[in-house]
């Protein structure tokens, strides 16, 4: 991913978060990523780590349509996917999809009341709406808006040793060309 990619995804989010009232906090953790694909406008994700504790985690992501955050799941970290601005809709699994066969049947919780759900069903979240993603769960989500935020809260957050994609070429973060200067420090720059 070039790095004046990366620069004006930075800039045209943070226009969206300003229009929106989302202020974020002074000298924000910015995460932007194309999973290690090289096809940021297919597969991407903008995030902005709010709080990162022992014990909790908190992240401000944008998508715009087109974007999809690719199927994977995490060992430890329970979290609320929370459509903020717009739609968004969030595909699950029971197991793995890349192997799962669609007989998986599980319960999560949306909006606080558990809902029964089948591998490989679609929940559709409006503007305030959240679904409650426990440990083992696969997921992608992308919006169904022009433009989407997305809040996400969490037990402890460890991207680099609890993201595990079903699509074996994906890396949680982006090789990065330096084609033009950063305008901010990615969390994943050195
Ligand atoms: O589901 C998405 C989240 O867990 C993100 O916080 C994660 O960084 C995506 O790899």
């Amino acid at each position: 991913m070039k790095r004046s990619e990366i620069n004006q995804a930075i800039v045209s989010s943070g226009k969206f978060f300003k229009q929106g009232g989302w202020t974020l906090p002074p000298q924000p953790r910015w995460d932007v990523t194309d999973f290690g694909l090289g096809n940021f406008k297919n597969y991407g994700l903008i995030l902005i780590n709010l709080a990162e504790e022992a014990e909790y985690c908190e992240k401000l992501m944008y998508a715009a349509k087109g974007q999809t955050t690719p199927s994977h799941t995490h060992k430890k970290k329970k979290e609320d996917i929370i459509c903020r601005t717009g739609e968004l809709v969030i595909r699950l699994w029971a197991n793995d999809p890349a192997h799962d066969m669609g007989q998986g049947v599980f319960q999560m919780k949306v909006n606080g009341e558990f809902k029964d759900f089948k591998s490989g069903d679609e929940l559709h979240l409006k503007s305030g709406e959240r679904v409650t993603i426990e440990p083992g769960i696969w997921h992608e989500f992308f919006p169904a808006s022009d433009e989407c935020i997305i809040g996400e809260v969490s037990t402890a957050n460890d991207d680099l040793n609890d993201n595990f994609f079903s699509d074996p070429n994906i890396g949680r973060y982006a090789e990065i060309d330096e084609d033009e200067n950063p305008i901010v420090k990615l969390l994943s720059d050195k």
